[in-house]
């Protein structure tokens, strides 16, 4: 059985100030937060992860990063790696999303060595794919998933021998287009983009792995919305940007799932 999962990506909105107010006045809602089912989860800029794990883990709420370096340490200026966030009480970390890729030119196979660490690390990643909408009318949107998602399979295919716990994996689908845009996506293509992943996850390293590895929709995914995206078989939650800016917001996410995990 997999544990849903309502991840909110803050980007790179909120100082450390802002953040622990975010907290502040998510302890309204400490009693909702508690007593869900799902797993809830943060991922705040690197800035405000110290200051918010101890109050954000007082109401089961996770922590995490929206990106990190490959390597342990080393000579590379500006960059975080996965010891450093692992010290802030990180659980999980995004990779790959499509603003990376798009600004910071993050390839396939760059994500794919991240997911790597973060799995030696103990750092659950989450594996952002999806596709433009030129891509989309294209019908290319099968292509493109198998082409990001292929280094991160055939790397877990060939490191199992280093017994990373690929069951830990989780992808993210986000289809570019619903991305801030307010235009999500029907959920029953989402749904069958969850299920092309599941099949790829399959084909690579099994149908065990497959049947525990989470597969999360994001794009434009509100309140009112996001109940239709994870009660598919194939969708395990959501990545959320806008809509977990606001702990009302946040809130209600979290409240929606509960309404199909309790
Ligand atoms: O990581 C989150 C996604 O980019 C979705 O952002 P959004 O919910 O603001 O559309």
């Amino acid at each position: 059985m997999r544990t849903k999962l309502v991840a909110g990506n803050w980007k790179m909105y909120k100082t450390l100030r802002e953040a622990r107010s975010f907290s502040e006045q998510l302890t309204e809602f400490a009693d909702l937060l508690l007593n869900t089912r799902h797993e809830s989860l943060i991922c705040a800029p690197f800035t405000a992860l110290f200051g918010l794990h101890d109050q954000l883990a007082q109401m089961h709420v996770k922590l995490g990063a929206q990106n990190m370096h490959e390597m342990a340490e080393g000579a590379f200026t500006g960059e975080v790696s996965a010891p450093m966030l692992k010290e802030l009480q990180c659980e999980y970390v995004i990779l790959g999303h499509s603003e990376r890729r798009q600004y910071f030119a993050e390839s396939d196979d760059a994500v794919a060595r991240k997911a790597m660490t973060a799995l030696d690390q103990m750092l659950t990643p989450i594996v952002c794919v999806g596709e433009t909408l030129e891509e989309r009318e294209a019908g290319a949107t099968r292509s493109v998933v198998s082409r990001q998602l292929g280094p991160v399979l055939q790397a877990l295919k060939s490191q199992s021998a280093k017994e990373l716990d690929a069951t830990a994996l989780v992808i993210a689908y986000e289809p570019i287009w619903a991305i801030g845009s307010g235009r999500s996506s029907e959920a029953k293509d989402a749904e069958e983009v969850a299920a092309w992943i599941r099949s790829l996850v399959t084909a690579s390293l099994g149908s065990d792995a497959a049947s525990q590895v989470r597969v999360l929709y994001g794009g434009s995914v509100k309140p009112e919305n996001i109940v239709s995206y994870v009660e598919q078989p194939n969708i395990d939650g959501a990545l959320v940007g806008g809509a977990s800016l606001q702990p009302a917001s946040f809130a209600a996410l979290v409240q929606q799932v509960a309404t199909i995990t309790s």
